[in-house]
């Protein structure tokens, strides 16, 4: 039949109906040895992978826009393409094009998104790749992380800041929700994520169980602990659902659903985890506490330890087991060397294990594998004899799986190349076939040597060679010298440059017998693989298993390594209701330090019934930021079971930290926004108990002077009045008079961060003195930061002017920013706050100074409560 004018080629047609199935992701499409993308997809291809856009004849229809690259490119051109955010489905030749007339049928293997990935190059080996999604329910909200590269998968219910606060510990890579919920969640979320959505009746109850019970065989998700969690469950069936939705059928390598519950964790919500640089640093190339505490020695351990981080203990009895798991191991030092040198030589478990269902695992990782299930071996035997809980556990699931390891230590040769079909993986003495057809394979090899031999001395021609090519197979190799001699008989199949490549009938004939044997080798070598994958799949689970408990391990490891290199000492956990710290140091500024200097430490108690609230004045620069998070970081090391960096501390078992720093520190993102800080500063305020800590540095510097000494004010009046929560608070300000609460309250106390002038220089001695200080040396810190010296002549002679001014306070300037601070900062008061407003408006204004005027408020306010 004639062609239509506007025909496309039989390729094209494919090629359409396959994108239209993945319409928003880039299709590479296997052409023979290429991948190959065409239209849109070829404008992207070529703008991020710096690849070649062509034209290309497409039968009689309109040309199209065609780039491509060499298929063996796939991971390195894979990781680019998503690493720009972009959707990838890889499609591949379903059929083998040598055996099939026409067009081979071709079908997408495998969908790559920034939260599916399996692909070594797009993983990083310390951190998870997690898949989150969102649900958002009638009354709760409910989210689910999957890793489908080592098979975990966590699910939680709760309010949105909960959530969020487990979006910002887990930091999935992608995000998915219902199409509906795409507003609701940008509201709640903002934009922060990768995101992507789904149809909605995908984020149903029943058929996200139906989902999970065939999965997880079984007819409810009680054993799992989520069965009531209707949220969470709907999160969980979502992700597994995407996970087939992107060509991953094979998923028998995750195992169980882990539920997270708020309860058993120290909670710090997104701003604390942000404030105190536990994952990331909030500056460019600054360092975070995993950045300085990670000296862990497997993939497990490190992304266990980041969790470790995000989520302490809030149970004394599991804190102690670690806190004396430690200490055991600091003890028996050469057990513990051991135990690391073993630890060193364990690969990534969870990620080999994970490929297993996926059919990802090539021959050399199952023999790392074999190699880590070796260890397993002697790290079992050094804990056999192990005096503490923690070990004796860790003992007892350790499972060096020995039918699976001697198998594959049986089949599989000791040094196997990376593709299963080069040949070599499986060992003699295996399968009898094999062996007989290697024999045969390498006695041809060895009689085309003879060939070689013998056609070199009957022609002489010394440099003769035979070698093989995919064109016209074995061949005998002559140099342009030598052409002469060629015998009669030689066909002659290629001239080279300075050679020529002939063949001979003898040559074909034991070529094929050759080429038969090693094709058949090639078949029985990938069937003898294929049934030791089938084999240790039965091993998932016990190898996980294994995976978790040296991740444990690692983190123990590490945590007893960290307290030699970096003099950490044992902190006395109790279920007391204070904080007493002796010589404390920062972790992270102390291992930044230049050589030579030395942390200042300092001693910091927090009371609940003496020194609740302390508040912390001093210079600019002199170490009240460093102190504040010390604290919060040596409560929160002490709840993961880490030693602390400190002579002593005793620390009072802890539920909650909260940290607020004041907007300017948080220009990125878009936070800085001073609304933002008294939204954080409420949700603190509506979530204290009494074993609570709070770190607020600079609260209220996001306003003008008046305002923020308002808010910082009476947000001191309302923690200290806190009865019978009492949360104790330690507070940074460069508001001097603050100072005054002390003689207001009876539990807040006055500390200022000490320095020395000498000369008209400002000495930092950094060390902790009871008293306020009443200078903040800000002029001092711009002359050292390099400005003008008029601009600094200028600025002393304006401050010497205002402070030898007496600067009348307009009540409105202090009535004003109590209106804008959150009602939910008074919800408990808002009658009260009417009263005081009214009380207010009847003070001559006037004549007040800012101090008197918040005197004069705070005195209202105590009158009315
Ligand atoms: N105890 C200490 N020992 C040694 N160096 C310290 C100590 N505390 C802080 N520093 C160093 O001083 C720098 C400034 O400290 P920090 O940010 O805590 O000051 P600050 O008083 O909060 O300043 P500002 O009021 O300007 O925000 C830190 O980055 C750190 O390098």
């Amino acid at each position: 039949m004639a062609k239509s004018k506007s025909e496309e080629t039989p390729l094209m047609t494919q090629h359409k109906a396959i994108k239209a199935k993945y319409p928003d992701a880039v299709l590479l499409f296997r052409v023979g040895d290429f991948y190959e993308t065409f239209n849109e997809d070829a404008v992207i291809a070529s703008k991020v992978l710096g690849i070649v856009l062509t034209k290309r004849a497409n039968g009689s229809a309109a040309y199209i826009d065609l780039a491509g690259f060499p298929y063996h490119s796939l991971e390195t051109y894979l990781h680019k393409l998503v690493k720009a955010g972009h959707r990838v489905a890889v499609c591949d030749q379903l059929e083998d094009p040598k055996t099939v007339k026409g067009i081979v049928k071709r079908g997408v293997t495998e969908m790559i998104t920034p939260g599916v990935a399996v692909n070594d190059k797009l993983l990083e080996n310390s951190t998870n790749n997690f898949l989150a999604a969102v649900h958002f329910g009638l009354n709760n909200t409910g989210v689910a992380f999957l890793d489908i590269s080592t098979g975990e998968l966590f699910a939680a219910q709760g309010s949105t800041e909960y959530i969020d606060k487990l979006l910002q510990s887990f930091r999935p890579a992608e995000v998915i929700f219902a199409k509906q919920q795409q507003k609701h969640f940008r509201q709640t979320f903002g934009s922060r994520f990768y995101t992507y959505t789904l149809e909605e009746w995908i984020f149903t109850n029943n058929y996200a169980r139906e989902i999970l019970h065939k999965h997880f065989e079984t007819h409810s998700l009680k054993g799992f602990g989520i069965e009531d969690l209707t949220d969470a469950v709907i999160a969980a069936g979502a992700t597994m659902h995407y996970l087939k939705d992107t060509e991953h059928p094979h998923l028998q390598h995750i195992t169980a659903i882990q539920r997270i519950d708020q309860d058993d964790f120290l909670w710090m919500d997104r701003f604390t985890i942000r404030n105190l640089e536990l994952l990331q640093s909030t500056v460019e190339q600054g360092r975070s506490l995993i950045g300085t505490l990670d000296n862990t020695l497997t993939p497990m351990g490190a992304r266990l330890l980041k969790r470790w981080i995000v989520f302490p203990l809030r149970d004394l009895t599991r804190i102690h087991e670690r806190l004396d798991t430690v200490e055991d191991l600091i003890k028996e030092a050469d057990r513990t060397h051991a135990l690391q040198q073993h630890l060193k030589a364990v690969g990534d478990l969870e990620r080999l294990v994970s490929k297993i269902p996926l059919r990802k695992i090539n021959p050399r990782e199952v023999m790392q594998l074999a190699r880590s299930l070796q260890q397993v071996i002697a790290i079992k035997e050094l804990l056999s004899n192990a005096s503490t809980g923690l070990l004796q556990e860790l003992h007892g699931l350790l499972d060096p799986c020995f039918t699976i390891l001697e198998k594959i230590l049986a089949e599989i040769s000791d040094n196997p190349p990376v593709l299963a079909n080069k040949g070599g993986v499986i060992r003699e003495g295996v399968h009898a076939e094999l062996d007989d057809l290697r024999a045969i394979a390498t006695s041809g090899k060895e009689y085309l040597l003879r060939i070689q031999q013998q056609e070199s001395e009957a022609t002489g021609i010394p440099s003769l060679k035979v070698a093989f090519n995919n064109v016209f197979g074995y061949y005998l190799e002559v140099t342009n010298t030598h052409k002469n001699k060629v015998p009669a008989n030689w066909i002659r199949k290629q001239t080279l440059a300075n050679a020529e490549r002939y063949i001979t009938p003898e040559l074909k004939e034991y070529e094929e017998k050759i080429t038969g044997a090693e094709d058949k080798i090639q078949v029985l070598e990938i069937q003898l693989y294929d049934a030791l994958l089938l084999a240790l799949q039965e091993y998932i689970l016990p190898i996980q298993r294994n995976a978790q408990a040296l991740g444990r391990l690692d983190c123990l490891l590490c945590f007893a390594h960290n307290a030699v290199q970096f003099k950490y000492r044992r902190p006395n956990v109790t279920d007391a209701y204070f904080i007493d710290i002796k010589d404390g140091r920062h972790p992270v500024i102390e291992q930044g330090l230049p050589t030579g200097e030395t942390y200042v430490t300092n001693d910091l108690l927090l009371h609940q019934n003496e020194q609740q609230v302390i508040i912390l004045t001093g210079p600019n620069m002199s170490g009240k930021s460093a102190l504040l998070r010390q604290t919060a970081l040596i409560t929160l090391m002490a709840h993961m079971g880490s030693f602390v960096p400190a002579s002593a501390a005793e620390i009072g078992l802890t539920d909650k930290i909260f940290t607020r720093v004041g907007a300017s520190d948080n220009l990125s993102g878009g936070e800085s926004t001073f609304m933002v800080e008294m939204n954080e500063t409420a949700s603190i305020i509506n979530n204290l108990t009494p074993r609570s800590l709070i770190i607020l540095d600079e609260i209220g510097r996001g306003t003008s002077t008046y305002d923020g000494i308002s808010i910082a004010w009476s947000i001191v009046d309302y923690l200290h009045d806190m009865t019978p929560h009492r949360p104790k608070t330690l507070f940074a300000t460069h508001y001097h008079e603050l100072n005054e609460l002390e003689n207001k309250h009876s539990r807040v106390k006055n500390f200022h961060i000490t320095n020395k002038e000498v000369g008209n220089k400002i000495i930092f001695l950094r060390k902790l003195a009871p008293g306020g200080s009443r200078h903040s040396f800000g002029i001092h810190v711009a002359k050292i930061a390099g400005m003008p010296p008029q601009l600094i002549d200028r600025a002393n002679e304006i401050l010497t002017q205002l402070e030898s001014q007496h600067i009348a306070a307009p009540m409105e300037q202090i009535a004003a920013p109590i209106q804008k601070v959150q009602l939910s900062i008074f919800d408990a008061h808002s009658d009260t706050f009417k009263d005081i407003r009214e009380k207010l408006e009847s003070v001559d204004i006037n004549r007040l100074t800012p101090v008197e005027a918040l005197l004069k408020l705070s005195e209202i306010k105590d009158l009315l409560q």
